[in-house]
C-alpha cells in the first residue's frame, strides 16, 4: 500500500517552484541531478541487464545533464556507452554543463544517430521542460526507435509526453520504464502519456517533504492512503439499517438491467439494503431478475415524495437505463429538496444537456450531496466549455467542473479524475482496459451509492468506488461482463 508521500502528483510548473525552493534551502541542485542520473543508471542496469550497449540520448535542458550522468554511471559499471546530443553540447548552461563536462566521452550529433538491435535507448532528450513539438532531429529518433522495436528507458518523462496533461506533442518515445524524481507528475497517470511510460519507477532524490507539501496542489494518486479511513465502523451491533439504505431508479421495462447491474453492485459493495424503484410496467421484469434487492414501485413525483418521507433512504442511484428525460429532471428536483444524496450517471446527466444551470443550485448548499459519474461524452453535454477547451488537462478539466456544480465529479475512463468542489483531484490507475463494458459504469454508479448510503463523505465515497471497481476488473480478470463485477468487488481494504 502507498504511504502519503507516495501518492503525490505535482505538475511540472509547481515541481520548478519545488526546485527553486530546494535551491534556496541550501540543497545542491547539482547534487540532485547526480542522484537523479545515478538512480536512472542503476535502474536501467537492473532492468536490461544483457544490453549491448546503452544510447544515451541527451537534451539542451536538465533532462539531458541527467543523461550526461547516467551516461558516466554506466560506463563506470563498464557497460558499453554512446551519447548522442541535441543540440551544441557547448551551449547548455548551468548544472547540465557542469554534468555535460565531467562525462568523459564523446557526445555525437543526435542527427547521426543510427539505432542497432540490442542497443538499450536511454531517453534524456526532454522531460518537465518540454514547451513545444518535438524538434525535427527527436522526431526522427522516435521514429527509428520505433521501427527496431528497441527498449526505452525515459527519464522523468518519455520525450514528447507533456508532463502536465498526458498530451503527445508531435510524437513521443514508447518507454518499457520511466525513472521519474521526487513524485509522479500528472503526465505519468493521464492518457495518452500513462500508456507510453511502461513501468514507473519513483526515485526520492532527497527533497525533504517540507518543501513539496508547500508546493502540491492536491492532485494526488487515487489509493486506499487517501481514503482508507473514510468506512465509519460498522460495529457487532450493526444491522442493516445502520449499513445503509441505497435507492436506485428502474427505466421503463425494456431497459431494466442498467438499473438491476448498479442496485446489485450497491449490495455487494456494503449498502445494508438496496431497493429498486420501479415503473409500473417494469415491475413485472424487475420482479422475475431480483432475490436480494427489494423492489418497489415508484411511478411520479407523487409516489416518490411519499417515499422521501422514510428518512432512511439516504442515498440515491438515477440514471442508469432510465430514459425518461422528464421525469429525470423532476425526480432530481425532488431528491435535492429532500436533502438526500444522489450519484447521476448516464441518462441523469443527459437529462440536464440543454440547462446545466437547473441542475447545480438544486445542490448548491453544504457539503457535497451530489456525485456526478460522466463518461467524456456526458460530461460534454453538461460542461460543453471545459470539454472544448484543448489547454486543459484532465485534472483540471474536472477540478473545473466539480468547483463550478459544487458536486463530485468522477470524470471517467482509462485515467479516471475524482475531483472535489474544494479542489481536491485524484486520478485512479488501477482499471484494467477490460473494464470499459458495457454496463461497467452502471456497477460504479451502484458502488457510489452503496458508500453515499453508508454515510462517507461524497469525495471519498466516489474515489474510494473507483477504485474498488478497478480492483473488480483486475479480480474478474479479462473477458468479463458488467453481470461478473459485483461478486468481484473486493473487502474494504483495512489499512
Ligand atoms: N526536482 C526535479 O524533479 C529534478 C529534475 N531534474 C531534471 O530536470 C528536468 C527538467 O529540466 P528543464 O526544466 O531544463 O527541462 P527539459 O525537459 O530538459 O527541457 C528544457 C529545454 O528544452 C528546450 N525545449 C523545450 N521544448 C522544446 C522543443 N520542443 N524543441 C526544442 N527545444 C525545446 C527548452 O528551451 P526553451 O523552451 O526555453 O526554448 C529548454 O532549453 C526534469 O525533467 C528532470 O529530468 C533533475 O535534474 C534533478 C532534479
Ligand atoms: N480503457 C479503459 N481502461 C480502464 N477502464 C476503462 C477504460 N475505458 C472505460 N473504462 C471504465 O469503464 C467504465 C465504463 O463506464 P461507461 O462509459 O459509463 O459505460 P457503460 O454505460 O456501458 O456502463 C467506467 O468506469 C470507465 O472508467
Ligand atoms: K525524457
Amino acid at each position: 500500500m502507498h504511504s502519503e508521500r507516495d501518492t503525490l502528483v505535482i505538475p511540472p510548473a509547481d515541481m520548478a517552484a519545488v526546485d527553486r525552493d530546494a535551491a534556496d534551502s541550501g540543497i545542491s541542485s547539482l547534487g540532485l541531478m547526480e542522484r537523479a542520473g545515478q538512480a536512472v543508471a542503476a535502474a536501467a542496469l537492473r532492468r536490461f541487464p544483457g544490453a549491448l550497449r546503452f544510447v544515451v540520448l541527451c537534451g539542451p535542458g536538465n533532462n539531458g545533464g541527467d543523461g550526461y550522468v547516467a551516461a558516466r554511471a554506466l560506463s563506470a559499471a563498464g557497460a558499453d556507452v554512446a551519447v548522442f546530443a541535441l543540440g551544441d553540447p557547448a551551449r547548455l548552461a548551468g548544472d547540465a554543463a557542469a554534468m555535460s563536462s565531467a562525462w568523459a566521452g564523446a557526445a555525437a550529433p543526435l542527427q547521426d544517430f543510427r539505432p542497432e538491435t540490442g542497443d538499450v535507448v536511454i531517453d534524456a532528450l526532454f522531460g518537465a521542460g518540454l514547451a513545444r513539438d518535438l524538434p525535427e532531429a527527436a522526431l526522427r529518433a522516435v521514429e527509428a526507435v520505433g521501427t527496431l522495436a528497441l527498449p526505452v528507458v525515459a527519464v522523468d518523462l518519455p520525450s514528447g509526453v507533456d508532463g502536465r496533461t498526458g498530451a503527445v506533442l508531435g510524437a513521443a518515445f514508447k518507454a518499457a520504464m520511466t525513472v521519474t524524481f521526487v513524485c509522479r507528475k500528472p503526465g505519468h497517470l493521464l492518457m495518452p502519456g500513462r500508456s507510453l511510460c511502461g513501468t514507473v519507477e519513483v526515485f526520492d532524490i532527497g527533497i525533504p517533504a517540507r518543501i513539496l507539501m508547500r508546493h502540491s496542489r492536491h492532485i494526488r494518486l487515487n489509493s486506499p492512503a487517501i481514503w482508507g479511513g473514510a468506512l465509519p465502523a460498522a460495529g457487532q451491533a450493526a444491522h442493516k439499517y445502520t449499513r445503509g439504505h441505497l435507492a436506485v431508479f428502474s427505466g421503463p421495462a425494456t431497459a431494466t438491467g442498467a438499473a438491476r447491474l448498479s442496485a446489485a453492485a450497491g449490495l455487494c459493495a456494503g449498502a445494508g439494503l438496496v431497493t429498486l424503484l420501479s415503473p409500473e410496467p417494469a415491475l413485472a421484469a424487475n420482479a422475475a431478475q431480483l432475490t436480494a434487492v427489494m423492489l418497489k414501485e415508484v411511478d411520479g413525483e407523487e409516489d416518490l415524495s411519499r417515499l422521501l418521507e422514510d428518512r432512511r433512504l439516504a442515498a440515491f442511484v438515477l440514471g442508469p437505463g432510465f430514459g425518461d428525460m422528464e421525469r429525470a429532471r423532476a425526480y432530481v428536483r425532488r431528491i435535492a429538496e429532500a436533502g438526500r444524496r444522489l450519484v447521476l450517471d448516464a441518462d441523469g446527466i443527459t437529462a440536464f444537456r440543454d440547462a446545466p444551470e437547473a441542475l447545480f443550485p438544486l445542490f448548491a448548499e453544504g457539503a457535497p450531496r451530489l456525485v456526478l459519474t460522466p463518461h467524456d461524452g456526458e460530461f460534454a453535454r453538461l460542461f460543453p466549455d471545459l470539454a472544448e477547451d484543448g489547454t486543459l488537462s484532465k485534472i483540471d478539466r474536472a477540478q473545473q467542473a466539480a468547483a463550478r456544480s459544487h458536486a463530485v465529479v468522477v470524470l471517467k475512463g482509462a485515467d479516471t479524475v475524482i475531483a472535489s468542489p474544494d479542489g481536491r483531484a485524484l486520478v485512479n490507475d488501477n482499471a484494467p482496459p477490460w473494464l470499459a463494458t458495457a454496463g461497467s459504469g452502471d456497477v460504479l454508479a451502484g458502488i457510489v451509492g452503496a458508500h453515499l448510503a453508508q454515510g462517507m463523505p461524497a469525495f471519498e465515497a466516489a474515489a474510494s468506488a473507483v477504485w474498488r471497481h478497478g480492483e473488480a476488473g483486475r479480480i474478474a480478470g479479462e473477458g468479463l461482463t458488467a453481470e461478473d463485477l459485483p461478486a468481484a468487488i473486493p473487502p474494504w481494504p483495512r489499512p
